[in-house]
C-alpha cells in the first residue's frame, strides 16, 4: 500500500501502528496621570454623555505641514518635553497614588486579579487510575434569578493598536483576543477602532470597503520622516485603520508578519505612526489599548511627546500576552523614534533593561508608562510577578503592582460554536452530543486515520518551546501505546523545529492511528476541535491558552499542565476540590513524562472504561462560559478606572 507523502497524505497502511515509545530527542507622566478616581465615575443616568469621541484637534499652526512628496522631508522639530520627570519608586509621586479601588467597587466583581499575589493552592500530583465516581454527576438545574438592573455607563471611544487581528493578520492567540474583545466592547455601546500595519500578507478577502482615508501622514523617523498612507476597512464589522509606510525599509511589505532582524524597528515605527495618526487625525480616544511589546512604545510617545502637544485626554491600557518576547534593542532606537536622551531612557526606572545593561526594553516601557497593565490570566499575573516567570521583569512588576492584574481571555462564540460552526460537517450541541461523532468520522476520513472505537487525542498550536514540545512528542508515542489515535496541527517559524516534526511525521507515516499536519490551517483546526475527544496542552508556561477554551466549547476534553491560564480554567475530574459539575478536564503538575502520562492515561482510561462518565465530563465542558461577556466587563471596569473624567 502506498505511503502517505509528507504533507499530503495519499493513503494509509492498514495495520501495524508504530507504537514503540521513543524518548524525546531532541512618567512622566505615566504615572501621575495614572489612576485618577473621582466620584464622577459613578455617573447618574441623567448625566450628560461625555464627548466620547473626538475633541478639538490642536490648532493648525501647531501641526507641521507635511513636506513635499518626493524630497526627503525636513526634520520635524521634536517637541521639547515639558513633562514632569518620571517618578522613581521612592518619589512621593509613587506614594501619593491613590490605592486601587476594592474589587467590590468594580460594579461587576471582575475576576481581575489586582492582588494576584496570593499563592495558588498546590494541586496534588494526580494518582494513577482513578476509581469511578460513585456519586452521580449533578449539574444543578438552571434556576431563574431576577435580572440585575442594568448599570448605566458612558460610551467610550476606545482605540486598539495591535500587530495582529484575526482573521486578517493572525499568528497566534493575540489576533483572536483583539478580534473578540473589540466586538464585545462595541456591542456594549462603545466606539471602537483598531489600528494595525498594512501587511502585504493581509487576508484582503476578509476586509470590506477598503479605501484610503489619509494620504499624507508623515511619520518622524531618524532625521526625516516617512510618508504613509492610511486605509480604512471593515473586518467582520470592526472598524480598522491600516497604516502603509512608503520607504525603502519596506517595513510591512514582506512575506510574513514576524521573523526579521529589524522587527524591533518595524514595530517601533508602527507605534510612532499609530500615535502620529491619532494626533494628526484629531482623534482623542478615552482609551488607547496596546498589545505586547510591538506597541509598547505608544504610551512612551504619548507621555513623553504627544501630551505636550495637546493629547492630554487618552489613557493607556497595555495587555501582555506573553512575557517571553520583550523587544530588546540598542540605543539606535532612540534616534530612530526621536525620543533621544539616552541618559534619560536608559534609566532603570524607564526603559533600561535589567538583564542587559546597554539595552532598552520596549515591553518594560509599556509597563512603566501605561496607566494599567493586564496580562491574560490571574495565575500568570502571579507567576510573572512572584514566581520568576517574568523573564527579568519581576522587579518592574513589583514596582508597578498597583496597576497590574490578570483577566482571563474569552473566545468568540460566534466563531467557535459547534452549534453553528460552518467549518464542520455536522453541527451539534450539549443536547445532541452523539452528532459530535459524525465529525470524528469526518476528521478520520480527511486525515486518513483508521475508523475504529479508539479515542482521538489532539494538539493544536504554535510549535514553540513554550508549548512543551518534548512532552508533545512523548505524548504522541504514549497515546499510540495506550491504543488511542493522535492528531497534531502546528507550525513554527523556526526551521529546526519544523524539520524535527517533519522527521517525526515521516517516521509515523505508516501509522493508521496518527497524523501530523505541519502548517497553519484554520479550517482544519475547527474540524479537529469538533472531531477529537481530548485536547492536549502540556505547556511549559501558558499565559492564558485559547486551545483549551475552544476545546471545552466543542466537548473535547482538555488534558493540560497546571500553569498560567490553564490552571485558572481547567479543573481535574478526579482531583479538583471543585464540585463534580465544575470539573472539566485532566491536569498534571510536573513537567515530565510521568506527569503527562498520569493525566493522559486517566483520560484515555476513562474514555475506554467509563464512557458515561466521560460523557458527563464533556457536558460539563460544553456548559462552561468562556465567552467575552465577563472579560469584556472586566476591561470596561479597568477603562473606567483609568479614564480621564
Ligand atoms: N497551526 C495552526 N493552524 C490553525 N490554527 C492554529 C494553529 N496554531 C495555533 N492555532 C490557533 O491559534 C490560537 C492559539 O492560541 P494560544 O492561546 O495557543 O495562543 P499563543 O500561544 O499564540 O498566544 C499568546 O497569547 C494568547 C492570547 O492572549 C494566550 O492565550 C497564550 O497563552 C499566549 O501564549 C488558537 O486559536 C489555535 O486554534
Amino acid at each position: 500500500m502506498a505511503k502517505k507523502t509528507p504533507g499530503t497524505p495519499k493513503s494509509k497502511t492498514s495495520s501495524t501502528a508504530t507504537s514503540t515509545p521513543v524518548g524525546s530527542t531532541p512618567p512622566p507622566a505615566p504615572a501621575t496621570p495614572v489612576i485618577k478616581k473621582t466620584a464622577a465615575r459613578k455617573q447618574t443616568p441623567d448625566a450628560a454623555l461625555p464627548a466620547a469621541t473626538i475633541s478639538t484637534p490642536p490648532p493648525a499652526a501647531e501641526i507641521p505641514a507635511p513636506p513635499p512628496v518626493t524630497a526627503a522631508p525636513p526634520p520635524k522639530p521634536e517637541p521639547e518635553p515639558t513633562i514632569a520627570p518620571m517618578p522613581t519608586p521612592d518619589d512621593p509621586a509613587h506614594t501619593t497614588k491613590p490605592a486601587p479601588r476594592p474589587l467590590s467597587e468594580f460594579g461587576h466583581a471582575p475576576t481581575l486579579a489586582l492582588t494576584a499575589a496570593s499563592t495558588p493552592a498546590a494541586q496534588p500530583e494526580p494518582e494513577p487510575p482513578a476509581a469511578p465516581h460513585e456519586e452521580p454527576w449533578h449539574a444543578p438545574e438552571p434556576q431563574w434569578e431576577p435580572a440585575a438592573p442594568p448599570v448605566w455607563r458612558p460610551s467610550l471611544f476606545i482605540v486598539h493598536i495591535t500587530p495582529e487581528l484575526a482573521s486578517v493578520a493572525k499568528v497566534g492567540g493575540l489576533a483572536d483576543v483583539v478580534f473578540g474583545l473589540t466586538r464585545e466592547l462595541a456591542i456594549r455601546g462603545n466606539h471602537v477602532e483598531i489600528i494595525l500595519p498594512k501587511y502585504a500578507s493581509l487576508r484582503y478577502d476578509q476586509i470590506f470597503e477598503l479605501h484610503e482615508v489619509y494620504q499624507d501622514l508623515w511619520v518622524p523617523w531618524y532625521n526625516g520622516a516617512i510618508h504613509c498612507t492610511v486605509f480604512f476597512g471593515f473586518v467582520h464589522g470592526r472598524k480598522c485603520f491600516f497604516i502603509e509606510p512608503h520607504s525603502a525599509d519596506n517595513f510591512f511589505n514582506r512575506h510574513s508578519i514576524y521573523g526579521f532582524n529589524d522587527d524591533v524597528l518595524r514595530y517601533a515605527f508602527f507605534s510612532r505612526a499609530a500615535i502620529e495618526f491619532l494626533w494628526k487625525a484629531g482623534k482623542h480616544p478615552d482609551i488607547i489599548h496596546c498589545h505586547d511589546w510591538q506597541t509598547s512604545l505608544v504610551p512612551v510617545h504619548l507621555y513623553e511627546q504627544y501630551q505636550a502637544l495637546g493629547m492630554t485626554h487618552p489613557r493607556v491600557c497595555t495587555t501582555i500576552h506573553n512575557f517571553a518576547h520583550q523587544g530588546i534593542t540598542g540605543p539606535d532606537l532612540l534616534r530612530a523614534t526621536g525620543l533621544h536622551r539616552p541618559e534619560y531612557f536608559f534609566s532603570h526606572t524607564r526603559l533600561g533593561d535589567h538583564r542587559h545593561p546597554n539595552a532598552l526594553n520596549l515591553l518594560k516601557g509599556g509597563i512603566v508608562y501605561s496607566n494599567f497593565v493586564t496580562t491574560v490570566s490571574p495565575r500568570y499575573a502571579f507567576e510573572t510577578k512572584d514566581q520568576g516567570q517574568g523573564f527579568g521583569l519581576e522587579p518592574v512588576l513589583h514596582t508597578h503592582h498597583i496597576k497590574y492584574g490578570g483577566v482571563v481571555n474569552g473566545i468568540d462564540y460566534d466563531v467557535w460554536n459547534p452549534e453553528v460552526d460552518p467549518h464542520i460537517p455536522v453541527q451539534y450541541g450539549v443536547d445532541s452530543l452523539e452528532r459530535k461523532y459524525d465529525n470524528k468520522r469526518a476528521l478520520r476520513q480527511r486525515l486518513m486515520l483508521a475508523d475504529n472505537e479508539k479515542a482521538i487525542v489532539a494538539f493544536i498550536g504554535r510549535l514553540d518551546p513554550q508549548k512543551g514540545l518534548e512532552l508533545v512528542r512523548h505524548a504522541i508515542f504514549n497515546t499510540l501505546e495506550r491504543g488511542a489515535q493522535f492528531v497534531l496541527l502546528g507550525s513554527s517559524p523556526d526551521d529546526r523545529i519544523n524539520a524535527d516534526f517533519w522527521g517525526l511525521k515521516r517516521m509515523l507515516n505508516d501509522s493508521p492511528d496518527c497524523h501530523l499536519e505541519i502548517g497553519f490551517d484554520e479550517d482544519l483546526s475547527h474540524l479537529i476541535y469538533a472531531g477529537a475527544d481530548m485536547m492536549l496542552v502540556p505547556s511549559r508556561f501558558e499565559p492564558c491558552g485559547l486551545t483549551q477554551l475552544i476545546a471545552l466549547r466543542y466537548g473535547t476534553i482538555p488534558v493540560v499542565r497546571t500553569v498560567g491560564g490553564l490552571a485558572d480554567t481547567i479543573f481535574d475530574k478526579d482531583h479538583s476540590n471543585r464540585p463534580l459539575h465544575e470539573r472539566n478536564g485532566y491536569v498534571f503538575n510536573d513537567y515530565d513524562h510521568r506527569g503527562l502520562e498520569s493525566a493522559l492515561g486517566r483520560a484515555i482510561d476513562c474514555y475506554n472504561a467509563f464512557p458515561e462518565h466521560f460523557r458527563e465530563l464533556m457536558k460539563n465542558a460544553m456548559r462552561c462560559d468562556y465567552s467575552w461577556n465577563q472579560p469584556g466587563q472586566d476591561y470596561l471596569n479597568i477603562y473606567d478606572y483609568i479614564r480621564d473624567v
